[in-house]
């Protein structure tokens, strides 16, 4: 392997409590939110198909107009508290805000900026409020960055120049100042979420990018930065030139999920996930497929039974709202969280076999072993093959403990799980099995329940 300065500086996952409480989480939301809010993905009654918060990119958005927009926020309708009540009634343990995304519109009072909240209408602190109301109601706060910044001189994508290296040297100067200001401002939050870093000019800052995050988690203690910050040596991010994981958790799952444990390289990892196809800021008019609380479920399953966390995205518009399709989505998946979440928090991957009928989760705290069934078989009879010396204790309904269900033998370590026929199941629904492990091969494979 090559010898790397700027490379992963830890092999494998991190072990510490605060790392464990994020691998716990399972689900969280994420918030984009600035100015391109007041466009809708719409500029002089012309749609805008590409993604909305990249409004200012579409060759027929005049950019003074754009960069004139941030003297009209002045979202009357904002209520923290109540995003931060509808996000615990969704389950959500964690929220990402966009504190400026690429455009450069800084949600909070920056020193170092003038194109910030404090220069606009609302003149008001909104992250600010934001991180109080999430922490009041027991949901850890994320600090999403944006790197790439437009509104700044010195940013460049590339160092082609004396001029752009000397200019270039500012914006890494303003880059830190705003991180660690962020960081003196809201100490409470739990971590950073980077994006915007692909750029040729910052993957040549492997030793800025080292210091930096270094500085960073010296003032808050623990603190958990992904895959997408730092380039190696040789500009990688992500993985390392030697395929290290760089930072504390992948970054790489965007608006897709790993399909297997294989995907995951046996890393930490989020999937941060659009209810459209390809919208995070507000688009007043959603084009295309848009998710429903079914697939998003299955998604958020699907990430838990691989070990990772799923990030749904929330858009509110430019007056602070939340639209009402995200509203009737935090609703059903908080209902069905309200009834299924212990298969959810605290849990991970198990090493069974894959079945059609659903994904296997397991709790970290008291190995209980979750099946998530989405596709009943029509004979409702739902396979399991477990590990080898593994040993059926109990199996039954999360919902009805009372219903022991017994498997039947088909061959060793596999079975026939009889699923509830006398029930119409219109949402996905959960089976507990208890197992314990035997030091030898047993036929029997189950024990009757107690
Ligand atoms: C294809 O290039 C990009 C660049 C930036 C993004 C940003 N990352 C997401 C988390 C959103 O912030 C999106 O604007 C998406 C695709």
């Amino acid at each position: 392997s090559l010898t790397l300065e700027y490379g992963a500086h830890r092999i494998g996952k991190r072990t510490d409590q605060m790392m464990e409480t994020w691998r716990n989480y399972g689900l969280g939301q994420f918030i984009h939110w600035g100015v391109y809010a007041l466009t809708g993905g719409h500029w002089d009654g012309e749609y805008y198909s590409g993604a909305a918060e990249w409004i200012r990119s579409w060759d027929k958005m005049p950019k003074d107009a754009y960069d004139q927009l941030y003297k009209s926020f002045d979202p009357k309708n904002y209520e923290p508290k109540a995003w931060a009540k509808q996000a615990k009634e969704m389950g959500a343990k964690y929220m990402i805000i966009t504190t400026k995304h690429h455009d450069g519109f800084s949600l909070w009072p920056s020193k170092y900026t003038d194109y910030d909240v404090t220069n606009s209408p609302y003149g008001n602190d909104i992250i600010g409020p934001l991180v109080e109301a999430y922490d009041a109601e027991g949901i850890d706060v994320y600090l999403y960055f944006s790197v790439m910044d437009w509104s700044q001189p010195g940013y460049r994508v590339s160092l082609e120049t004396e001029e752009d290296r000397t200019a270039y040297e500012d914006f890494k100067a303003f880059t830190r100042n705003q991180l660690i200001e962020l960081l003196e401002l809201y100490p409470s939050a739990k971590g950073l979420w980077f994006d915007g870093t692909w750029d040729e000019a910052w993957k040549e800052q492997a030793v800025f990018a080292d210091e930096l995050e270094k500085e960073m988690r010296a003032m808050i203690p623990g603190l958990i930065i992904g895959s997408r910050f730092r380039p190696d040596d040789y500009g990688n991010r992500h993985f390392d030139s030697n395929g290290d994981l760089m930072g504390d958790y992948e970054q790489g799952w965007e608006r897709k999920l790993p399909n297997t444990y294989e995907d995951t390289k046996g890393n930490d990892w989020d999937a941060v996930m659009t209810v459209p196809e390809n919208q995070w800021g507000y688009h007043s008019d959603w084009r295309g497929h848009v998710k429903s609380s079914y697939e998003l479920i299955e998604m958020l399953v699907k990430s838990v039974s691989l070990d990772g966390n799923f990030v749904l995205n929330f858009g509110p518009d430019g007056q602070g709202n939340i639209r009402s399709e995200e509203a009737k989505l935090a609703k059903e998946i908080g209902d069905w969280m309200k009834v299924n979440q212990k298969a959810i928090y605290s849990c991970g991957y198990l090493n069974w076999q894959k079945q059609d009928w659903g994904y296997y989760t397991q709790s970290r705290e008291d190995g209980k072993i979750y099946m998530v069934v989405f596709n009943q078989p029509l004979d409702g009879k739902l396979r399991v093959k477990t590990a080898d010396k593994v040993i059926l204790d109990k199996v039954y309904p999360l919902e009805n403990p009372g219903m022991i269900l017994t498997p039947e033998l088909i061959q060793k370590n596999e079975y026939f799980i009889p699923v509830i026929m006398d029930q119409k199941w219109t949402s996905p629904y959960v089976i507990v099995v208890e197992s314990s492990s035997t030091d030898e091969d047993k036929n029997g494979g189950f024990q009757k329940a107690k």
